[in-house]
């Protein structure tokens, strides 16, 4: 009896409610405390089921997410049926055409260069023929330059403490084999063709120009009203009109390392030395380097005397890019020769050939194994399948798709970095480069090739973001004095390519966010599991509903998705993209049975083969780390960048 007032007491002390004093009160005060206690119980069983739910929800999106992007479009044979050109394959070819044609025996123009891109969604044009598309309430899309300059300004400048600077040319380098969409003038920087856009009232043609205001933070410096954007060609400038318009990829679509042989077969002979196996290079102060091609200096002014000639025609366009085709260009050259030596008798055409087929593979493994994993997550990857060893398809179109090239895969230019650094052998820096003011002008890559690459490698990335570096949307181009009209022009990358969406007919982004198994959005309000709320304010004011929403507005706002550097509307198009590029192409380095399959001991010498023993045969580094694009402090880890010479490339079984 004792022992229990005792534990009363105690009870009494922790809480009143359960002390001595309770059995004082009155019924009407107990019941209300049960009630109260209730609730409190309901409260917390409701919060429970709501986070259940939500939880399931999301391993459901994540589910349908992972599953794989079908095509609900109805064009992608239109081109194909009415003017592909007959072509007549060699089956047991062990080596790939040069325009990609022959890959899918059954359809031999699959993924061929000068073929369409391909489409998960049909076009959406207002005229179903090729006008911008329009909002639901009949008004114009809003204007891209204000939607770049109020929706996706973040002056933050957020650092990427994993990665470096690496990823950026080769993002663009892979880019840069599957895909050239070239616009309508010759000379895309200076559109003289455009001039009359610059008249009060233009003519209809003008319609993609996009207009400045007389407020803009940047261009009212120059008293510029427009930037010259041109719109795309199409398979109409190539005797094949089609409604709605078209775009062909004048690149083959295959990873097979076109941008360093050319798409074309006159290209690529030129580019061929026809000796050794090797291709043509162009000696500098003793190092090796693409050849130049004087006809290919801009005649506008705006370049400086260094214009190299690939199998890309973007090779210049900035001195990032040039490095990683010029360093392309040394790979191959130094795989010829090694193959030569093992075997004396074999002709100019095995050695280039093999070459080239080895040099292909590394492209497709260092895009897999290092770079994807990156950008998507490496659970992602392996959900979808990207992972696995290639199980050829005959039935999937490798293809290009149009919302891979003119929206998800840009949006990697998110993290092209304001600044390039070029570093010296005692980690210095010796010189900044912009590469927002030397678009076409790689000079600087002569006698940089290993500052350019230590600086890459020691910068830390820019974070993937929902905005772009501040210079590469805010280009003034100076044109010589003695032009017709101006003299200034610009150029903001993001604003072209919202625009680019448009000239080519993207779906909104509500139609792209439900094919990749999200749910589609009834208001605005429904996008806040994947965009800021802020964000969605913003779009409120922009958009007349949530079905008008640019695609690549709307992917470049959402968060990103677990371990990626891109939200799930556009990682769901880069996977299959990379998906379709693997399973679909007959001649991806891990396939068996087929005329040009590799050896197991081969295919097991190239996956040893990574960007750092790349890096280290084509140029003087000494020490590289194994994790190319990992950001590894020269100072403390050290350890973690092994010396050259121990990235050895074993060709023995060749
Ligand atoms: C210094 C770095 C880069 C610069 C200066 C740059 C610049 C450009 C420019 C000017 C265009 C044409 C825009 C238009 O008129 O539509 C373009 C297109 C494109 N860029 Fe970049 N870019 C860079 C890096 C990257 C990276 C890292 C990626 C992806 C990983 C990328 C992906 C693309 C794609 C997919 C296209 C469309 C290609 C086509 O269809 O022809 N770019 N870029
Ligand atoms: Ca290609």
């Amino acid at each position: 009896m004792g022992k229990l007032s005792f534990r009363k007491s105690r009870a009494c002390e922790k809480d009143p409610l359960l002390g001595p004093s309770f059995e004082s009160k009155p019924k009407w005060y107990r019941s209300r405390t049960v009630w109260l206690l209730l609730l409190f119980v309901a409260f917390f069983v409701g919060i429970a089921v709501f986070k259940l739910h939500e939880l399931l929800n999301k391993s459901i999106e994540n589910k349908l997410q992972a599953t794989r992007l079908m095509s609900i479009a109805t064009v992608n044979e239109e081109y194909l049926q009415k003017c592909a050109p007959q072509v007549t394959c060699d089956p047991n070819s062990k080596y790939r055409t040069i325009n990609g044609s022959c890959n899918n025996v059954q359809n031999p123009t699959w993924g061929a260069s000068m073929t369409p891109f391909y489409r998960y969604m049909d076009p959406v044009f207002s005229d179903g023929i090729s006008k911008f598309r329009v909002q639901s309430d009949g008004s114009p899309l809003p204007n891209a330059r204000t939607l770049t300059l109020t929706l996706f300004q973040n002056t933050s400048r957020v650092c990427d403490h994993k990665n470096n600077e690496l990823l950026v040319p080769w993002g663009q380098f892979i880019t840069h084999d599957v895909a050239f969409s070239p616009v309508n003038s010759v000379n895309s920087s200076f559109p003289d063709s455009l001039n009359h856009c610059l008249d009060v009232n233009p003519p209809a043609d003008c319609e993609a120009i996009i207009k400045l205001f007389p407020d803009d933070p940047t261009y009212k410096n120059y008293n510029m009203t427009i930037l010259k954007f041109m719109r795309l060609v199409t398979s109409a400038n190539y005797s094949c009109p089609l409604a709605p318009v078209t775009v062909l990829d004048q690149n083959t679509h295959f990873i097979d390392a076109s941008n360093v042989y050319g798409s074309n077969d006159k290209l690529a002979n030129e580019l061929r030395m026809y000796n050794g196996g090797k291709l043509k290079s162009n000696k500098i102060k003793n190092e090796e380097y693409c050849p130049q091609d004087p006809s290919k200096l801009p005649k506008n002014g705006n370049a400086g005397v260094i214009a190299f000639v690939a199998g890309d025609v973007n090779v210049n366009q900035n001195v990032a890019v040039g490095l990683f085709q010029n360093m392309y260009l040394r790979f191959h050259n130094y795989i010829a020769k090694k193959l030569q030596e093992l075997h004396p008798t074999w002709a100019d055409e095995t050695v280039y050939q093999e070459t080239r087929r080895i040099v292909g593979a590394t492209v497709q493994i260092i895009t897999y194994e290092q770079f994807l994993p990156i950008v998507l997550g490496e659970q992602y990857m392996q959900d979808y399948g990207l992972t696995n060893p290639t199980n050829y398809d005959p039935t999937l179109i490798v293809s290009v798709a149009q919302e891979f090239t003119s929206g998800a895969f840009r949006l990697l230019h998110n993290i092209v970095p304001a600044q390039l650094n070029f570093v010296s052998s005692n980690y210095t820096i010796y010189e900044v480069e912009e590469p927002s003011k030397l678009f076409l002008r790689p000079d600087s890559l002569i006698g940089n090739v290993d500052g350019l690459l230590r600086g890459l490698m020691e910068t830390p990335g820019r974070e993937s973001q929902s905005s772009y570096n501040d210079l590469i949307t805010n280009i003034v181009i100076q044109l010589p004095s003695d032009s017709k009209t101006t003299n200034v022009t610009g150029f903001d990358l993001l604003s072209y390519d919202i625009q680019r969406g448009r000239d080519v007919g993207l779906p909104p982004y509500n139609k792209m966010r439900k094919l990749c198994g999200l749910s589609e959005a009834e208001s605005f309000d429904d996008l806040s599991n994947h965009i800021p709320s802020e964000k969605i304010d913003l779009l409120k004011t922009f958009y007349s509903t949530v079905d008008d929403v640019d695609y690549y507005v709307g992917i470049l706002l959402e968060n990103k998705h677990n371990g990626s550097m891109v939200g799930p509307t556009g990682s769901c198009v880069i996977a299959d993209s990379f998906y379709r590029f693997r399973n679909g192409d007959r001649f991806f380095y891990d396939v068996q049975n087929q005329p040009g399959s590799f050896t197991t001991d081969q295919i097991n010498a190239l996956r040893n083969i990574t960007l750092s023993h790349i890096i280290c045969v084509t140029s003087h580094l000494e020490h590289v780390q194994t994790d190319t694009f990992s950001l590894v402090d020269h100072i403390r880890l050290m350890k973690l960048k092994p010396s050259c010479d121990t990235y050895k490339i074993d060709l023995a079984a060749w």
